[in-house]
């Protein structure tokens, strides 16, 4: 197909922690005819109408209703990645555009992210590797004792695609995995990576490392607040890999000052980034990544392809294999 003949795609992602990188515009020019938002703001009529689909992820710039009213032909917003918290949905339906998201192309590098922010924290990688180039050379191991996450006790919170590819990471280090989640897994499920179904208070209770993996949604809003991180072990360290709003960040700051949890490992923060002059970034016993967990070239081209999959299902009038509805 001629160039001119391919749908126009608008890609709204410069910057951020995923930025469009060449290969990945090339991907897409495969399909589209890719405009930028430069390009549609020099010539807002022409670039508008030519415009049936938006390529979106965890972006900075908002795609509010005075965009929406300015591309008239536009039917779905693919986003790459899974969460569309950023995302207003109920106003995005009310101009008949579809949204779509790529949970099958985050899964393991988000997984992956998860065990590696669990054993950095266990370990104290991060410390080692300051100590290691610093000037002090003066220094031994045994004064830096970590733990071991082997046979250790994992509480998962949020068992859907991520949750569940953690929880088979996990049992390679023979992990007692707990697990809470809206809806059970099934018993062959549960056994095939010895997961166990526990209620929330519960698994506080018992896991050294707790991990978060849930969407953000009304519901899981600072899910984990002073009550809960009260009843988490004192030994225990908490890992999200959701979203950053998912903690009451306030109390995570508090029970991390006070010793009531021993540490926090998080690939996720609000706002990211956190300013420079947040609590949390002064303390010794938290890892902060910069939201990263999909950040990686397979990952991010996976993602382009699911979601490239999604919108030309939606242009085409075929099922749609991933359409998130507003709730
Ligand atoms: O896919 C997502 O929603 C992510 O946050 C990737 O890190």
């Amino acid at each position: 197909m001629a160039e001119q003949e391919l749908p126009g795609l608008l890609i709204m992602d410069v910057g951020g922690t995923h930025g469009v990188q060449e290969s990945l515009a090339l991907l897409l020019k495969k399909h589209f005819c890719v405009i930028t938002m430069k390009e549609l703001l020099e010539n807002k009529k022409e670039m508008g109408k030519k415009i049936q689909s938006i390529f979106v992820s965890e972006c900075r710039p908002t795609i509010d209703e005075e965009l929406l009213e300015s591309l008239p032909n536009l039917k779905v917003i693919g986003n790459s990645g899974v969460g569309v918290d950023h995302l207003n949905l109920k106003m995005i339906s009310n101009f008949g555009v579809k949204v779509t998201n790529t949970p099958h192309a985050v899964a393991d590098s988000t997984a992956d992210m998860g065990m590696a922010l669990m054993l950095a924290s266990a370990r104290r990688l991060v410390e080692g590797s300051q100590i290691a180039v610093s000037p002090d050379t003066n220094y031994f191991a045994a004064d830096w004792l970590g733990v071991e996450v082997t046979r250790a006790t994992l509480g998962i919170i949020g068992m859907g695609r991520i949750g569940y590819k953690v929880a088979q990471r996990a049992r390679a280090f023979e992990m007692k995995i707990l697990y809470h989640n809206r809806n059970r897994r099934s018993k062959e499920e549960e056994q095939a990576v010895g997961a166990c179904y526990s209620e929330m208070e519960d698994l506080l209770q018992q896991s050294d490392f707790v991990m978060l993996v849930v969407n953000l949604t009304p519901e899981t809003e600072k899910l984990i607040g002073k009550k809960e991180l009260g009843l988490m072990k004192p030994t225990a360290t908490l890992i999200n890999i959701s979203r950053g709003a998912v903690i009451d960040q306030d109390a995570l700051v508090e029970a991390l000052q006070n010793k009531t949890i021993k540490a926090a490992a998080l690939d996720v923060t609000y706002p990211e980034p956190l300013p420079r002059n947040h609590p949390l970034l002064k303390l010794n016993n938290v890892i902060i990544t910069p939201h990263i967990g999909t950040a990686t070239v397979q990952a991010t081209h996976m993602k382009a392809e699911e979601a490239i999959a999604n919108m030309l299902s939606v242009l085409k009038c075929h099922p749609v294999p991933s359409e998130v509805f507003p709730q």
